[in-house]
């Protein structure tokens, strides 16, 4: 049962495990500890309930939970130093499902070389990307989209799971786009038939979490058909402050808040967090676990040294490519396409208000045989966790409507990302308002090596648009700077280059690694590859904050393998 008011939680000490945070992954291992009617859950979530809300529910209408709204924490980073000085905003889901009920849907995995690399780090074999395959498919419902067009050499079935919550689909809308990319494909930028084989290099359709004309989120996927449990209870509208230990030793309070009074929650067996890659560190910090030096500064109690706690912050740096283009619909147009295409969802859920963002997508390598990567990879070794890995994505979408009526002005967006950075930032508190929003730093290009991956990334999206058809599709880019660094394609000189980039880069929302898992017994790391926060009791973080590296590729794919992988070890050791 979902109760709007924390006030009616019926109990406060019964509840065997206390999660914080009712996003993608406190949401699964919500639904998956419940599977047993011997064990009880409360599941805490600060922002409201999912159900009923239009925005989420469709697709097409993503913009709309974005910055400003109450889906959303609102958050912006510090000012960075390598992008003159610029903030840039840090949004995340605050809602039932958490993020998975704003993202961008985009459902990738990444490279093997990803979760093996994971596993090297941390000792653990169970985060082989072999191994990890069972909770892929565990998750996983891969459907047919609504067009009922002929999907076969668009995904590669056997790689996908068909009995799980959460549902998988190709664009369940065609557009003309989709050709103009699919037929521009050589041996430079080849086609791949399913980006999730754990080899993603190629161009390839793209795969979302949508069902049915709709978006699938944890939330709809691993709650909603699972309310009538008596022994799953959900309160929203709760925001938690801190965690404590209420005999000494062992955490097992869970301190919300309510109309700003204060309730206390006791878990009978482990409190789990799973408050997000900004969130968690926050809560563990204002809870007196973190640097004991930082928190002493702050008037903080120190409960626990883990100077680990909001480091390795890891988000890959974008830069959104924006051009017009030759043929640009009138608003008139536009604007009818719009009410046309809502009245098509809200009667058959089908045209393109299905579509997440666009059909296609591409990850590449740099090439190696180029002079300045050759030098690049001399100083800092191959920079992809493998050879079959890729270094940076490639996301050309048209603006569905009109440029106006979509978040950037420009009527096409040639994404590009880095999808191996090497900067870290940091998650704080504001030493002027502890509960305040969390201080983040992206640490953005900190790493030299991340900005020139992002210029092969820029000149690769470039070389892809070089031909005839291309030329004809695009009309001018929108910003000076881009013009600049056209005009010089394809020399263009490293001060033109870095003059756009650090002005133009971006979040791609895949933040990860706040609290960073490392071996059982390392001195650095925040939990153990158990989840176990390291020389806590009764305390685990099961949510992207524990991820050591971000997956080259989209986050939410891992995060469900990382919540159903969580729920088999927690349901094996208690
Ligand atoms: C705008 C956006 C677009 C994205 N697009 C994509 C995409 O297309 N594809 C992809 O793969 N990934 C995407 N992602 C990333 C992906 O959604 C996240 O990696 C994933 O949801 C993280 O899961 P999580 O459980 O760690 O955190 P979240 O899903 O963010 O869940 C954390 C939850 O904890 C709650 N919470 C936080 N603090 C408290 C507190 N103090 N008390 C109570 N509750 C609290 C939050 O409200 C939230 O519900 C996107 C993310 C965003 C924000």
């Amino acid at each position: 049962k979902i109760y709007e008011d924390p006030n009616e939680i019926p109990s406060l000490d019964s509840y065997d495990y206390v999660i914080v945070g009712g996003g993608l992954t406190g949401s699964v291992v919500a639904s998956r500890l419940t599977e047993n009617s011997n064990t009880s859950v409360l599941l805490l979530e600060a922002g409201g309930s999912h159900q009923g809300v239009y925005y989420i529910e469709v697709p097409g209408l993503q913009n709309f939970t974005g910055p400003g709204t109450i889906y959303n924490w609102n958050y912006t980073s510090v000012p960075q130093v390598n992008l003159l000085n610029n903030t840039i905003p840090a949004p995340r889901g605050h809602v039932l499902g958490g993020s998975s009920s704003i993202n961008g849907m985009w459902y990738t995995r990444g490279s093997s070389a990803d979760y093996d690399r994971w596993a090297n780090v941390t000792g653990d074999q169970g985060w082989l990307w072999d191994e990890l395959q069972t909770y892929f498919e565990k998750s996983e419902s891969f459907t047919s989209p609504v067009d009922g067009h002929n999907t076969s050499g668009q995904y590669d079935p056997t790689l996908h799971g068909t009995q799980g919550p959460l549902q998988v689909t190709v664009g369940g809308y065609s557009q003309s786009l989709d050709q103009l990319v699919m037929g521009r494909l050589d041996e430079q930028f080849p086609f791949i038939e399913d980006y999730d084989d754990g080899e993603p290099i190629g161009f390839g359709w793209t795969q979302t979490t949508i069902g049915n004309g709709s978006r699938s989120s944890a939330a709809t996927a691993y709650l909603d058909n699972y309310l009538n449990r008596t022994n799953l209870d959900i309160a929203v509208n709760s925001l938690v402050t801190r965690i404590s230990a209420s005999n000494g030793s062992s955490i097992d309070t869970v301190t919300l808040t309510a109309n700003g009074i204060p309730i206390n929650v006791r878990a009978r067996v482990e409190v789990l967090l799973a408050a997000g890659v900004f969130n968690t560190p926050h809560i563990l910090l204002n809870s007196g676990i973190g640097d004991a030096t930082e928190l002493s500064a702050m008037n903080i109690p120190v409960v626990h040294n883990l100077p680990s706690v909001g480091k390795n912050l890891t988000e890959q740096p974008a830069v959104s490519n924006l051009w017009n283009t030759s043929s640009p619909v009138p608003a008139a147009e536009a604007e009818a396409a719009y009410e046309q295409a809502l009245a098509q969802w809200n009667s058959t859920r089908t045209g393109r208000m299905v579509l997440a963002i666009s059909n296609t997508v591409g990850f590449a390598r740099m090439n190696m045989s180029n002079l300045e990567v050759e030098a690049l990879v001399e100083q800092y070794g191959e920079l992809a966790p493998g050879p079959a890995s890729p270094h940076f994505e490639l996301l050309p979408t048209v603006n569905a409507f009109d440029a106006e009526a979509n978040f950037a002005n420009a009527e096409f967006i040639f994404d590009t990302v880095n999808l191996v950075p090497y900067s870290r930032g940091t998650v704080t508190l504001d030493p002027t308002n502890l509960m305040g929003d969390p201080l983040i730093d992206y640490n953005f290009y900190s790493a030299p090596q991340d900005i020139l991956v992002m210029r092969q990334a820029i000149l690769g999206a470039l070389s892809f648009v070089s031909t005839p058809d291309w030329q004809e599709f695009l009309a001018d880019p929108v910003s000076p700077l881009f013009a600049a660094v056209v005009g010089e394609y394809p020399n263009v000189s490293n001060t033109t280059m870095d003059a756009y980039i650090r002005a133009s880069t971006t979040i791609s929302f895949h933040a990860v690694g706040s609290c960073s898992m490392s071996p059982a017994g390392a001195d650095w790391g925040v939990v153990d590859p158990d989840f176990h926060v390291k020389g806590v009791k009764g305390l685990r973080i099961i949510d992207t904050s524990i991820m050591p590296f971000a997956p080259a590729g989209h986050s939410q794919a891992a995060a469900y393998v990382i919540a159903e992988r969580a729920a088999d070890i927690i349901k094996a050791s208690n």
